[in-house]
């Protein structure tokens, strides 16, 4: 029987069947792969065994897991203050690591009636958006709807709602107190188990350990790649007058006449100079 493999405890395995059973399994010496949550697992039933395991899609590097088919990355509007540069980063990391962002916005009981202004630019740039309140479950249901029958992670700065968002949409009583106790104990541990908790549809979703500052998070990314992972500044990658044009200072850029005519973010696109002047001096460091 396939199943998928939600966490690992102790040298035990546990697999999930398409119904969201929970077998507790162990792993076969034949097995000499390292497997993580989100692999897809064939297992006995009987003798509770993974016999084999399937190609998997993709891996998540930080924490690692498997066949991811969507980060979402939460940020708040209040408390902390929204911050688009750190959106930005945190857009770059999903990007640049094959992974398909969804944005969801969180507080919103905390704002005024026209924040939503503030986030035209994404929705130009093609990203989904949500906003939610956790605190009020406002909007909850459209964006449940978008993590049914996926592999979710959830990741964002410190302090945005992620934990208290999962303590409300985990299917399982038990998942939410281990998830409250879990954070109580951190900084006590060093490593923080990752697990897929199970949504109340077909999805599942795990937490990444919170930053607070991206500046910490190396981006694997060299600058001259860069505009690819800003998708409003990538579709016009090949229409400058220069092959490989940067964006910045080179004549005839067709980046830059769509900013002045407004169809580029200047938001945006400062954010992106800031990032790649960055990513330059780096390269330069070493
Ligand atoms: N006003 C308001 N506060 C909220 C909302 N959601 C969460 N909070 C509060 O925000 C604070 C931080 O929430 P957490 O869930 O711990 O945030 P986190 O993203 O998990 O933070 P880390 O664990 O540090 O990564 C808590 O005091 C929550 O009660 C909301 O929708 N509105
Ligand atoms: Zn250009």
């Amino acid at each position: 029987m396939q199943g998928i493999l939600t966490k690992l405890i102790g040298g035990f395995f546990f697999v999930a069947d398409s119904e969201k059973n929970i077998y507790k399994c162990s792993i076969r010496g034949r097995i000499q792969e390292t497997i993580y949550p989100g692999d897809y697992v064939e297992i006995n039933k009987e003798e509770l065994t993974i016999e084999d395991f399937y190609p998997r899609k993709n891996l998540l590097k930080r924490p690692k897991i498997a066949n991811v088919d969507q980060v979402i990355i939460m940020h708040s509007l209040k408390k902390p203050e929204f911050k688009a540069s750190l959106l930005d980063r945190f857009l770059l990391l999903v990007e640049s690591s094959g992974f398909e962002p969804l944005i969801v916005i969180n507080k919103i009981e905390l704002a005024d009636d026209d924040y939503k202004s503030q986030f035209e630019d994404y929705k130009k740039a093609g990203y989904q958006l949500h906003f939610i309140s956790v605190k009020e479950e406002l909007n909850f249901e459209p964006l449940l709807k978008k993590l049914d029958k996926k592999v979710n992670v959830l990741t964002g700065p410190s302090g945005v709602g992620k934990s208290s968002f999962l303590n409300k949409i985990i299917k399982d009583a038990d998942l939410k107190t281990a998830s409250v106790s879990k954070k109580l104990k951190k900084g006590v541990h060093t490593t923080r188990m990752v697990e897929l908790l199970s949504l109340e549809n077909k999805g599942w979703i795990a937490d990444t350990p919170g930053f607070s500052s991206m500046s910490k998070i190396d981006l694997e990314i060299e600058a001259e790649n860069l505009s690819w992972y800003f998708p409003e500044i990538a579709q016009f990658n090949n229409s400058c007058r220069f092959n490989g044009c940067s964006h910045i200072h080179e004549p005839g850029c067709k980046v830059k006449e769509k900013i002045e005519s407004g169809e580029i973010s200047k938001k945006r696109y400062d954010n992106y100079k800031e990032i790649y002047s960055e990513l330059k001096e780096k390269e330069i460091r070493y």
